[in-house]
């Protein structure tokens, strides 16, 4: 298996340059970030080259983080800024060279939330289009983000049919969608087709996935079996020193699985 480190969690006491080097020198075979833009493109971009490295994904800006936005573009009566932030995430994501953008939904309730959702995916996968850019949508679970518009994957299914675009994915991240919805192994292969990306973690603590209710040995088996063949992305919380909690990647080596 090939593994991308997030580094929103992994080595994300260091700046983000020294945390692409800190996942190659790990072995990692990828890296993905939640919000990279305190950090100028530029120097991101040189630890990228002088590691081989490619940044698969990114997330667009969540808005007003004191104020308790996490994410904007679900929210009715704020689209000029929810496509400000996912015109800076293309940018950005062009400047690096990274293929995926999290489009991030946003706390939202009413009614009109989910045309909100349609029409800025809509505008992201257009304006994503011509830089070769896929646009992600990810349920989140109800635990950690209560009142966030985008929580199943069915949810997600239905925005991805609407919207129609070929630039439009799935992020399927094992651990939210292990706690709102289970049957890990089956949502993979039913979901195949949609997903363009992969994130785990151990349930529930969001730790190394050695442990837990997850079977990582299956569900990395699992979508080995059905060739997916892409970098998963390790998105858990080392809780400490990243580098003492990374015996799970020799459980898993380079085409063990
Ligand atoms: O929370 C997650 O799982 C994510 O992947 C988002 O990118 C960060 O909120
Ligand atoms: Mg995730």
């Amino acid at each position: 298996m090939k593994f991308s480190a997030n580094l929103g969690f992994l080595w994300n006491d260091r700046p983000l340059p020294e945390a692409i080097r800190a996942a190659k020198v790990a072995g990692f075979d990828a890296v993905e970030c939640h919000w990279p833009y305190d950090e100028p493109a530029e120097a991101v971009k040189a630890a990228l080259d002088e590691t081989g490295l490619t940044m698969l994904g990114l997330n667009t800006r969540r808005g007003d983080v004191g104020a308790g936005d996490n994410g904007l573009s679900a929210i009715p009566g704020r689209k000029a800024e929810a496509r400000a932030a996912i015109d800076e995430a293309i940018a950005y994501a062009t400047a690096i060279g990274t293929p995926n953008i999290h489009v991030m939904a946003g706390f939202a309730d009413r009614d009109d939330a989910h045309q909100t959702f349609l029409d800025n995916v809509t505008y992201a996968c257009a304006q994503a289009a011509p830089h070769g850019i896929t646009i992600l949508i990810e349920p989140l679970n109800r635990y950690d983000a209560p009142g966030y518009f985008l929580t199943t994957t069915d949810q997600a299914l239905a925005i991805i049919e609407a919207v129609g675009a070929p630039n439009l994915k799935l992020m399927f991240d094992c651990y939210h969608v292990q706690l709102m919805e289970g049957d890990l192994s089956h949502r993979i292969e039913v979901l195949l087709p949609y997903i363009g990306h992969i994130q785990f973690a151990s349930v529930p603590d969001r730790g190394a996935p050695d442990h837990g209710e997850i079977n990582y040995d299956h569900v990395f088996e699992v979508a080995g079996r059905l060739g997916y063949d892409a970098p998963l992305g390790a998105e858990y919380k080392p809780g400490g020193n990243t580098d003492d909690t990374l015996a799970w990647m020799n459980i898993w080596a380079r085409d063990s699985v």
